[in-house]
């Protein structure tokens, strides 16, 4: 609460204004049975139409105002509950960029999705209108039972007997819907999850002929989605029409007592008619706090949702005394490193050193762990025991950011944001100028393509880069490394195969991207390894061989030797 309280700190004053024509607006509603009152036992009998019409026009005074007063409520007041979910989601989604690769593998994108934005609305809508909606509502009815008690206590306290019965009410259903609106929102979560994965995954399914499956497994989730609801919105009606009833109860009490008060001449006419008004009035309040009591689980919930995430500490982090890496010469030492996935191990004890500038080709059977040593340089994860330097010092003394800097990865699975050709090139260097981003794609080989499109530099490339091919997509990594300028290199080599001419390019812009860096490859096809100054073979039980090209090919019963010849065995054939 105290968080979700801090939120509200920058907009005191609009808070403050909000609240205070939200108790204007109140206070003027209660005074309208009080002017009704006036009309019938004063104005009424004594016949004077100029106080009538005096009368009258001082109503249509309070009721601008009250008019213009309701607009900054519901203008301003939302402006407070959206302001608050914009700092919310902000905070949210500056946190989760922070988070380390770990919470990712854990967590879907669909429910980070709701997260940031079904959950937050929620939270907003509950910012803005929990603590004036509630607070209106008490004093609304603080001032009704103040002023019925002023005409007549008896009547005042028969008409208040119920309030209570339905506040009790009130809190019972919203207990209930809080647990119907947490298994909404998990459901929100898997739904949006689904359709996350489905409709990214729309060309396998249609590769597959997969649609009617795909189509049946949507409607049962959606169906329970729809079972899930209805449970909630059960629960609300219950709520709704049961304090609805009571509230009518209130009515028919004070019709009847205040007849027999009335009638007795303990109660004038006006008196009653005030009466009758401020029971209508009663029911606004009652109705406001049944309103937020039912947009308190959805708030609630959102809110613990969002605090959820918050708790989580990116386990790879600065510490304290960190320094930035300036300009990294590029050596690098992996000293006994052990690294597991949650309790499965990957690598074990592990010891190398690559030389600045120098060239290094990881290879081995897949599953052996290429991938995951490369990625623990950036530390993407960190080292579980042993160390990783760069210069000579831990790559945990240096910052991240400045550390990442250093390195450039060129993924085999490479990730394009749907936007233009520049922005994509440039990521790495926002600032870039157009002719260094040519000068970068000319050494990516990729210039000539993109003379050749009508937008140039402004094409766009689609979701994920849809609109381009494999080896053009790895061309885009390639130049964008070439901006950035990293020291150090990691070439994860993509698997798929390319055209001749297509991987000559490729090659021929990764040789040139190596130029003068350190580099690491993960290799896939040994051909284009050839030349790296060292190779070494990861296997299960750690690095099995290293050396180069030529002295792993002269072992006679070495791995290299034997995945080299079965490659070109199966190449040949
Ligand atoms: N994020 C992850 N969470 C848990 N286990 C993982 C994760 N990434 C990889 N692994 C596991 O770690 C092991 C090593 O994977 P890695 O991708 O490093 O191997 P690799 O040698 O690069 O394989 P390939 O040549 O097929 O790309 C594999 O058994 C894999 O299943």
């Amino acid at each position: 609460m105290k968080r979700f309280f801090s939120y509200y700190a920058p907009y005191k004053l609009l808070f403050f204004t909000d609240f205070f024509c939200a108790v204007v607006v109140g206070l003027l509603e209660l005074g309208f049975p009080l002017i009704v009152n006036l009309f019938i036992d004063r104005l009424l009998p004594s016949g004077n139409w100029q106080w009538i019409i005096i009368a009258a026009a001082g109503l249509i005074l309070v009721y601008m105002l009250n008019t213009f007063l309701q607009f900054i409520v519901t203008y301003y007041g939302h402006m407070l509950g959206t302001n608050i979910e914009r700092d919310i989601r902000n905070d949210l989604y500056g946190h989760i960029q922070r988070l380390s690769y770990r919470f990712f593998d854990n967590t879907k994108t669909g429910k980070l999705l709701t997260r940031l934005t079904n959950d937050l609305m929620n939270v907003g809508e509950m910012a803005h209108h929990g603590p004036e909606d509630l607070f209106i509502a008490i004093m609304t009815l603080l001032g009704a039972f103040a002023i019925m008690f002023a005409i007549h206590p008896q009547l005042a306290i028969i008409s208040f007997i119920i309030v209570p019965l339905i506040l009790v009410i009130a809190i019972y259903f919203n207990k209930k819907m809080t647990v119907a609106f947490r298994e909404l929102f998990g459901r929100v979560s898997d739904f949006n999850h689904l359709i996350e994965d489905k409709i990214g995954g729309i060309r396998l399914v249609q590769a597959f002929a997969n649609e009617q499956r795909e189509y049946d497994n949507f409607k049962m989730i959606n169906d329970a989605f729809r079972q899930t609801k209805l449970k909630a919105y059960k629960i609300m009606a219950f709520n709704t029409s049961s304090t609805y009833m009571l509230m009518r109860l209130v009515t028919v009490f004070i019709l009847i007592a205040g007849a027999y008060y009335t009638m007795n001449g303990e109660l004038t006419f006006g008196e009653f008619a005030a009466f009758i008004l401020i029971s209508n009035i009663l029911f606004k309040p009652l109705e406001k706090i049944n309103a937020v009591i039912e947009l308190y689980p959805n708030g609630i919930a959102g809110f613990n949702h969002f605090t959820e995430i918050m708790r989580e500490v990116p386990d790879v982090k600065d510490h304290e005394n960190a320094v930035p890496l300036e300009s990294a010469r590029g050596q690098i030492d992996y000293n006994d490193v052990t690294f597991a996935y949650d309790d499965k191990t990957v690598l074990n004890s592990i010891s190398l050193a690559i030389n600045p500038g120098e060239t290094v080709a990881f290879v081995g059977p897949s599953g052996a762990g290429k991938t995951t040593l490369c990625s623990l340089l950036p530390r993407f994860y960190d080292v579980t025991r042993g160390s990783i330097q760069v210069d000579g010092k831990d790559i945990r003394d240096y910052t991240l950011a400045s550390l990442r800097e250093n390195i450039g990865t060129v993924q085999q699975d490479v990730f394009l944001f749907s936007g233009t050709l520049r922005d994509n090139v440039a990521y790495g260097k926002p600032e870039a100028e157009d002719e260094e981003i040519y000068a970068a794609l000319e050494k990516a080989q990729l210039k000539e393509l993109v003379d050749s499109y009508r937008d140039g530099l402004d094409t766009v490339v689609g979701e994920r880069g849809v609109k381009l091919s494999g080896g053009q997509k790895q061309r885009i990594a390639i130049a964008r490394m070439f901006l950035k300028n990293p020291p150090i290199l990691i070439l994860d080599e993509a698997t798929s195969a390319l055209d001749t001419a297509t991987e000559v390019q490729i090659q021929t812009a990764l040789n040139r991207l190596a130029e003068g860096r350190t580099t690491l490859v993960i290799a896939h096809r040994l051909a284009t390894i050839k030349n790296a100054d060292r190779i070494m073979v990861v296997t299960k039980e750690g690095i099995a061989e290293n050396g180069s090209h030529e002295s792993l090919m002269a072992k006679k019963d070495g791995i290299y030797k034997s995945l080299h010849d079965a490659q070109f065995a199966y190449q040949t054939t």
